[in-house]
């Protein structure tokens, strides 16, 4: 038995929100979760420091699945993404205190690399097709075999996605939410301009992808992914919100073009139709978002089925935590598909030191026991926790609109 002796959770912010919980057990090992919920942190900061820890206290750390089923199935209140947070923090604290205990690296204990490294994708992003092009050329002479086309639009004056500082791209940018503005009328003559100019300068060998941040109806989906087939995208993400999955369909049916979908879900319910339907190609879905590594193995064996593949959200507000988890699991399950890559910020490496590295468009969770990720406590309460929150969105007559 691993008794848990003491967990606590620690927020900081080295440039950006974290939360990160930290798991102790009576013999001295630990582990970290991370349970960061962008521009809503502290509400599964109460959920688990209120709520959570004090069930865990006493428990048998190696009791991974059953610890889960305790927490998803005892709280009553299932599912949703402060719950969800919640229990993946649980869940990856206890996968890396028991590869610890294994004195392995966490995909080892998970059946082993399935391949040699994670194929990534990095964000290129400027204000104009020309400067998103130069960005994502920048990226493939970095060894990126894929990359992320977001260009700014014509006659917006900002979109979501395009940012100032090019490598490392912030989601929450204001202490209250700042407001773009959309037309999808001048967004849909923008993106085949990209794709046409990016595969012209990039070449046939890098992937293209792009997300489009839920902002279109089924219809224009299907259209915006018919006129960009003849640059051939690995996919096109989000096309349209996932809360009616029936949209799906209609979009498959006019285009031939990838689809993925995902970064908002909690669980394989969420998964589930879009999945046994054959309506989508990439899921999305990711460890600190969907319950944690055990939750998201029993997503992906469901994916694999269907010929689904994994693409696992990476954005800046997962932590290297979530990170170095998504990257064990990747390594280790047969119908892995991409990994979305945005680096992290000096300051925020400082605070999470980690084995993880970069080369030739690859990363790799490297061979430390666990997943191979710390926290410095003493440098991370240098930096106090700073309210931030995603943009908005609204269409230039003013009506609030998806993003
Ligand atoms: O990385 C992506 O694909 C995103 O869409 C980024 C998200 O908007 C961001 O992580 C939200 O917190
Ligand atoms: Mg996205």
């Amino acid at each position: 038995m691993l008794k848990i002796k003491d967990a606590r959770v620690v927020v900081t912010c080295p440039g950006r929100n974290f939360v990160t919980l930290r798991i102790e057990t009576a013999d001295g090992l630990y582990g970290l979760g991370d349970a960061t919920l962008n521009g809503r942190e502290l509400a599964v900061v109460s959920y688990l420091a209120d709520h959570v820890i004090p069930c865990l206290i006493g428990r048998d750390a190696h009791q991974i699945e059953d610890i889960w089923q305790y927490l998803y199935k005892g709280a009553y209140w299932r599912r949703g993404p402060v719950t969800m947070s919640a229990i993946a923090a649980v869940d990856m604290a206890l996968w890396d205190i028991k590869a610890k205990a294994a004195n392995m690296p966490l995909y080892q204990l998970l059946g082993g690399a399935c391949r040699t490294g994670v194929m990534v994708y990095g964000h290129a992003n400027g204000q104009t097709v020309e400067e998103t092009v130069d960005e994502a050329l920048k990226y493939q002479a970095l060894g990126y075999k894929a990359v992320r086309l977001q260009s700014g639009v014509p006659g917006l004056p900002s979109t979501y996605g395009v940012s100032g500082d090019k490598m490392f791209y912030e989601p929450a940018d204001g202490a209250l939410p700042t407001e773009n503005v959309w037309s999808t009328a001048k967004y849909m003559r923008t993106v085949p301009k990209l794709f046409e100019a990016a595969r012209l300068a990039l070449g046939d060998d890098v992937h293209l992808l792009h997300d489009v941040h839920h902002r279109l109806t089924p219809i224009e989906a299907g259209h915006l992914g018919k006129s960009l087939e003849p640059y051939r995208p690995f996919w096109l993400e989000d096309a349209t919100p996932a809360e009616n999955q029936e949209a799906f369909r209609l979009i498959r049916q006019h285009t031939t073009t990838p689809l993925a979908v995902g970064e908002v879900f909690n669980t394989i319910w969420d998964c589930k139709d879009l999945i046994q339907n054959q309506l989508i190609d990439y899921i999305r879905a990711t460890v600190v978002h969907a319950g944690g590594i055990t939750h998201l193995r029993r997503i992906a064996n469901l994916a694999d089925l269907y010929q689904v593949r994994t693409g696992c959200h990476g954005a800046t507000d997962l932590s290297p935590v979530t990170m170095a988890a998504a990257l064990h699991f990747d390594l280790s399950i047969p119908n892995f598909g991409v990994q979305e890559y945005m680096r992290h910020t000096a300051e925020t490496d400082a605070v999470f030191p980690h084995a993880y590295s970069f080369k030739d468009g690859y990363l790799h969770p490297g061979d430390a026991p666990g997943l191979g990720v710390d926290l410095d406590e003493g440098l991370a309460a240098k930096y106090p926790y700073s309210r931030a929150f995603l943009p908005v969105n609204r269409l230039e007559d003013g009506t609030m609109y998806n993003w």
